[in-house]
């Protein structure tokens, strides 16, 4: 079974304290075990970053394109070997994690790209004889902190601006998911990445984590998780004066129009209520359906989800895989009670025991909802959706606004005014139209609005907001 150590300065350091990394489709294997630091490490990492970034921020942007773009291809030249292991890890299908890989791949060569592109400002002053130039410098150090959800594209879309736009970078991973940052490392490594530009410490959050967004020498923390430890970190970097972008929960809403067509509607709920085991931020937890269309959708609905295949992810016929750990799947069977409790009809949702031991559940649709229950108030981030029945359009946005987050927002439609006036009123940083509110493309910003997101956009050439810095240079020339 592989042991993995942390990878400080260009060295791989052992800190003993070896922890393993369990598969949730199968609990007896192991898929490696990781040796998990602590604020000491964290501080050996740090040091080595602050070291090594006058010398990173001074490549050209040739060598800083040249480091992601080889480690962009070497992922996607391995994308089925290294989606063995993300499904393995995480639980999510092969087809997913293979397309995850690749989407990780496309983000380390996009931002290869973007370190060649990325450019200044020239501007006339208002006095003569003076001219300003307006330019982006790196951060420093940034720290990245990391889900499990997407194990390798969520470390991919944040380690590889940050060191195409010139800053080092130390990692901390998911404590479920190691292995997918791992494969990060170990091909910066391999591909010439200079000692201490990137790092990455495993260990848990509360030490880890605590000890990076703590640390006087960090410039920036970007992290993807939940609402209460990122509300918790907005408070710490903001008491220490730090950069910060927080993306974190959805409760993101779908709504399906009379006039949808009915395929396409099942399919875009299907996919992005359950897919990925539910597990996406940007998940379509509340489906919001017209009167006119909603018992024929519910029907359709129910019958392609009762007939997902729940099971094993590396069985190519598996769509849903486990729920990513005992505590995740614990908390959603929890709703999947909340849910009655409150007087919805519950269809599916139970524990399944399938022939390995893993965490598995069925996928379940919460019926007769409204939006003032928990279960359409809650992030949940697992297999489950709930449908609220609409009159019409205005109640629909009404509905779908009504929440405290706002990530993601769809609608179904076949008007094009229709679709027009929800784009323009949906409270979120992503709309679909026809689509999944989950499955996003990796070049273009990715973000919410209200509770769901904070500070500037991830991904895409918006990408350079956060992780960079303006300076205004005045030059006279008279
Ligand atoms: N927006 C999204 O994409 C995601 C949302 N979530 C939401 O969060 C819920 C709980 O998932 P969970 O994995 O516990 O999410 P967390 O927010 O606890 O974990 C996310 C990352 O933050 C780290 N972390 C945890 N505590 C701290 C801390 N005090 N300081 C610094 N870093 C810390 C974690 O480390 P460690 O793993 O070691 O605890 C992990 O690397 C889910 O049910 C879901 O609702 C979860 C994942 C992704
Ligand atoms: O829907 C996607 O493609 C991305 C979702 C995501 O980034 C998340 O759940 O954290």
């Amino acid at each position: 079974m592989p042991k993995h150590m942390s990878l400080i300065d260009g060295q791989w350091a052992d800190f003993g304290n070896y922890h393993p990394d369990i598969n949730p489709a199968n609990t007896d294997e192991v898929v490696g075990e990781f040796s998990y630091g602590n604020a000491d490490a964290v501080d050996q990492a740090v040091a080595a970053a602050k070291r090594a970034a006058p010398g990173w921020a001074a490549t050209t942007p040739q060598v800083r394109h040249d480091l992601l773009a080889a480690v962009g291809n070497a992922l996607g030249a391995n994308a089925e070997n290294y989606g063995r292991i993300l499904a393995r890890e995480e639980g999510k299908t092969l087809a997913e994690a293979t397309g995850e890989v690749g989407r990780a791949s496309q983000v380390f060569k996009f931002f290869a790209g973007e370190a060649l592109r990325l450019g200044g400002q020239l501007h006339p002053s208002v006095r003569p004889d003076i001219d300003i130039e307006v330019t982006r410098e790196p951060m420093g150090v940034v720290g990245l902190i990391t889900p499990w959800n997407f194990p390798i594209a969520i470390p991919a879309w944040k380690a590889a601006p940050a060191l195409a736009f010139g800053n080092c970078v130390v990692m901390k991973p998911a404590d479920l998911t190691p292995a997918c940052a791992h494969i990060i490392a170990s091909l910066l490594n391999e591909n010439g990445c200079p000692p201490g530009v990137f790092n990455l410490v495993y260990g848990r959050g509360s030490v880890v984590g605590e000890a990076l967004v703590n640390h006087p020498d960090v410039a920036a923390i970007s992290f993807t998780g939940s609402v209460a430890v990122g509300n918790r970190m907005a408070e710490t970097c903001g008491r220490l004066r730090k950069k910060l972008q927080l993306e974190m929960g959805g409760k993101n809403p779908m709504v399906v129009m009379d006039d949808a067509d009915m395929d396409t509607a099942v399919s875009a709920c299907l996919n992005g209520a359950f897919f990925s085991t539910g597990q996406r931020c940007t998940a379509s937890s509340r489906l919001i359906v017209e009167a006119g269309i909603h018992d024929a959708f519910v029907d359709k609905l129910r019958a392609a989800m009762t007939a997902l295949s729940v099971g094993d992810p590396l069985d190519a016929a598996t769509q849903i895989g486990p729920v990513v750990d005992e505590k995740q799947l614990a908390s959603n069977l929890k709703y999947v009670d909340l849910a009655s409790q409150e007087a919805a009809e519950v269809i599916g949702g139970e524990r399944l025991e399938l022939a390995t031991p893993g965490f598995f559940q069925a996928p379940a649709l919460f019926l007769g909802t409204t939006n003032d229950m928990r279960i359409n108030r809650e992030e949940i981030f697992g297999p489950t959706a709930s449908v609220i029945r609409v009159e019409d359009l205005e109640e629909a946005i009404t509905v779908a606004n009504d929440t405290e987050f706002g990530l993601s927002s769809g609608i179904c439609t076949s008007s094009l005014k229709t679709a027009r006036e929800y784009r323009r009123r949906a409270q979120a940083g992503m709309v679909m139209v026809n689509l999944p509110t989950a499955g996003v493309d990796y070049h273009v910003p990715f973000g919410g609005r209200k509770g769901s997101s904070y500070g500037p956009r991830e991904q895409g050439s918006f990408a350079a907001e956060f992780y960079t810095t303006v300076k205004t240079a005045y030059v006279f020339a008279g």
